[in-house]
């Protein structure tokens, strides 16, 4: 497929680090290294279980920086160029199916959803070789309706866009901005374009209304006719929907993509393994309908930002060796950005360290949205063709086998694995024909989810994913365009993002302590020694915060029990400790302020960091640990997506925070703020203690690390004395008082004792 090119459409470039950052790095390392042979040789009888407790938490300090730094250690980035497939006839380029997945109409509001659909129908390449599947987990007919309604407005969105060369193709974006109008000068002079931009807006606010209408209720979406399959259905316990919204019959390159509605079939007792059972379901149907050898998955609110990113796609998939692109995965940017990240959603750290780190070893991870797949690799297959050679008979049999029984999806695999892919006459009669691979029981017996598909077994389906295709020995892409590909929300509130974090928490650990870990798969398999080391480093993370957090609850407790585990102030070792924690915090301040964030951001992230260590990540650890014994099953609770399109609320404050309650930390009655509350308590009685008795051992240390936890904690502090959503709930505080002085109560038990 890929022509040979004579200049280069992508490029690896290796990132310089800077001498400093090295040294200053290896500084870290040796004072973790140092605070370790203090701990050792300082050891005796009476320090006991503290001294080993701290012994265990730096030792991870230790392991869990020392992984960092390999990540880092040859940071790379990729250049795309688009440009010369830009000027390819559209007959040469690779036809690709769009996936989005929704899954609650009450936390994705399906305006969002819709903008979603509508910025992929209207990208910039060949309207015929994209078809765009909505999965709908939720079994809404209010998705359905939507999605009708978004095609009508479709047809005149798409061709308005690509006239105009309208960048942010989601239309409550460009709608929204203030330079959406005009564009640019050019369009200044066509007379035409004031009228039409005025209709285009009007006509998105009645689309925008309906779908309001249907979402609130006040539109009844009657359940016969188009939609009589959702009569008697409910969210867990209904049949299969397929609808073939549009089908683009003449395949024309200037009309609107294929848009076809997917809901799955779902029962009480069959499990639907959730994001993952819904995309290996979307790859089927697609397999049938029109089975694109390239994949796009989005989440419902990550609408495309940049027209030209399926070009950018293909310059690595094209440009690059085949085994050096297994995915492209471009970066998930933030848009509805409150002001110095108040609850560190963005996690610029992360991403960066991640993103660059591991380009510069075998590819970033893939992280579940804005990527581009290879079907083939999505199958299982090898890229050189050598599966089942030697075996044309048996083939369809051990296709089967793997794949299941459905006799059209079977021959669109073959197709796949030999390359020849003849494109289906009749999309609406291929809908009916995929049908048998939506069922709930289709993928009994077969290898889906563990060889082939989206991989089950943990709730952050995409690092597995992405892991048993590094796995393979094949390297991933990362695109950073500019502007960015696609532009999504994180969560605005308290416990919205702590359930999101909690479920990151059991996810990674599912994938670390599996068959699947990254350790067994370096040993059996093809990934690279040190992208095994990133991703341990990666999976591990919610270990490194309990640790964080047992060693900061060992200072409430020596306070209370008047004991130490840190040195004294005038020990020569304090100087490791303060230097340790001086340079590992200034390093990332200076971090943040490079990336061009504010000191406020970067405080707001080390805080962020805290308290999801004290409230979700412990949750997400008992959640994998439960599972694991089989006490109770792992959920994958949706995050609530942020609408920031509606300008009354208090988001449009966004940038310039002149609302006085945007970013402050909200709750609710979730358990995981019993923990919190409790973790505050337990080091507001200790500071409290210390004020009083006797304290003849405990030092400066521990005093100042439970301070540092409380001020970490302040957005917990003001919740005590907040109102309504910004307030810890009154019975949250009285548990949590009741938990913190049984603790206090043990810790001096076991003092005693
Ligand atoms: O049963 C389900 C649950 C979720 N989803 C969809 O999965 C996507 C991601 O869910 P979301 O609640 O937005 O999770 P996030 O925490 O924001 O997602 C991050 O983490 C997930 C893994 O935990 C990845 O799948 C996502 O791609 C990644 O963006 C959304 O489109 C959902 O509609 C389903 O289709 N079916
Ligand atoms: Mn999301």
């Amino acid at each position: 497929m890929a022509n040979t090119v004579s200049s280069p459409l992508c490029q690896k470039i290796p990132i310089k680090v800077n001498k400093l950052n090295r040294a200053i790095d290896l500084t870290i390392l040796l004072l973790l290294i140092s605070i370790l042979v203090y701990r050792l040789l300082s050891f005796n009888k009476n320090h006991g279980f503290t001294w080993v407790l701290a012994f265990v938490c730096e030792f991870w300090f230790a392991l869990e920086f020392s992984l960092s730094l390999t990540t880092f250690w040859t940071p790379a980035e990729f250049k795309t160029y688009p440009e010369i497939l830009l000027q390819r006839d559209a007959a040469e380029l690779p036809a690709v199916d769009l996936f989005v997945t929704t899954a609650d109409v009450v936390l994705e509001s399906p305006i969002v959803t819709v903008n979603t659909v509508l910025s992929l129908m209207a990208v910039d390449y060949p309207a015929h070789k994209l078809a765009c599947y909505v999965s709908d987990d939720g079994c809404s007919p209010i998705i359905l309706y939507s999605l009708i309604e978004a095609f009508k407005f479709a047809r005149l969105w798409v061709p308005f866009c690509k006239k105009y060369d309208v960048q942010v193709r989601a239309p409550f974006r460009y709608f929204s901005r203030d330079d959406s109008f005009p564009p640019s000068d050019d369009d200044k002079k066509s007379p035409e374009f004031h009228p039409e931009w005025r209709r285009m807006k009007e006509e998105y606010e009645k689309l925008r209304q309906k779908i309001e209408e249907a979402t609130k209720g006040t539109l009844k979406i009657v359940c016969s006719g188009e939609y009589a399959a959702f009569a008697n259905t409910n969210k867990s316990d209904h049949p299969n929907i397929i609808k073939v919204i549009w089908e683009n019959k003449e395949r024309v390159p200037e009309g609107v993509p294929h848009l076809i509605y997917v809901c799955r079939e779902k029962s009480p007792n069959c499990p639907h393994h959730y994001k993952a059972g819904a995309m290996n379901v979307l790859t089927r149907v697609s397999g049938v309908m029109t089975n694109a050898p390239f994949l796009l998955n989005v989440d419902c609110d990550m609408f495309v930002n940049n027209p030209k990113i399926v070009h950018q796609a293909m310059s690595s998939f094209l440009g690059l060796k085949p085994q050096e692109c297994a995915f492209v995965q471009f970066p998930q940017v933030i848009y509805n950005q409150l002001k110095d990240d108040p609850f560190g959603t963005q996690m610029v750290a992360a991403f960066e360290v991640i993103g660059h780190g591991m380009a510069g070893i075998q590819g970033p991870l893939y992280a579940g949205t804005n990527c581009f797949h290879r079907r083939k690799l999505i199958y299982g297959f090898s890229l050189d063709n050598a599966d089942f050679q030697g075996k044309e008979d048996d083939e369809k049999v051990l296709l089967k086998e793997s794949f299941g029984n459905s006799i059209e999806f079977i021959n669109s695999v073959t197709q796949i694995l030999k390359d020849d892919i003849s494109p289906v006459q009749d999309i609406s009669i291929a809908a009916q024909l995929s049908s048998q691979a939506t069922r709930c029981d289709y993928e009994h017996d077969t290898v889906w989810g563990t060889k082939v598909g989206w991989g089950y077994g943990s709730i952050t389906e995409d690092v597995l994913t992405g892991m048993r295709i590094h796995g393979e020995g094949l390297r991933s892409v990362s695109c950073m365009p500019s502007p960015p590909g696609f532009l999504g929300t994180a969560p605005t509130s308290g416990p919205a993002c702590l359930i999101q974090r909690k479920r990151w928490a059991t996810g990674l650990l599912q994938a670390m302590f599996s068959k699947n870990s990254p350790i067994v798969t370096t040993l059996n398999a093809k990934l690279e020694f040190r992208q095994s080391l990133a991703y341990t480093w990666v999976l591990t993370s919610p270990l490194g915060a309990m640790f964080d957090m047992f060693y900061s609850l060992l200072a409430a407790y020596c306070i209370i029990t008047n004991a130490n585990f840190l040195p004294k102030a005038h020990e020569p070792a304090m100087l490791i400790l303060v230097a340790r924690f001086l340079f590992q915090n200034l390093q990332q301040l200076c971090f943040f302020l490079r990336c061009g964030f504010s000191v406020r951001a970067w405080w707001n992230n080390v805080r962020t960091a805290k308290i999801t260590s004290a409230t979700a990540t412990v949750f997400g650890v008992f959640s994998f640990l439960f599972k694991l014994v089989g006490i109770s099953d792992v959920v994958f609770e949706v995050t609530q997506k942020d609408q920031s399109d509606n300008s009354s609320d208090e988001h449009s404050n966004h940038k310039d925070g002149t609302s006085k309650n945007v970013g402050r930390f909200t709750f609710d009655e979730s358990p995981m703020f019993i923990a919190g509350t409790t973790f505050l308590f337990v080091h507001l009685a200790a500071l409290t203690l210390s004020l009083f008795g006797q304290h003849d051992e405990v030092g400066l240390g521990e005093f100042l690390s439970s301070v540092w936890t409380v001020l970490c904690f302040w957005p917990f502090v003001r919740g005590l004395f907040g109102k309504g959503k910004y307030g810890i709930p009154s019975s949250i505080v009285l548990k949590s008082a009741g938990f913190a002085l049984f603790f206090v109560h043990l810790c001096r038990r076991a003092s005693v004792g």
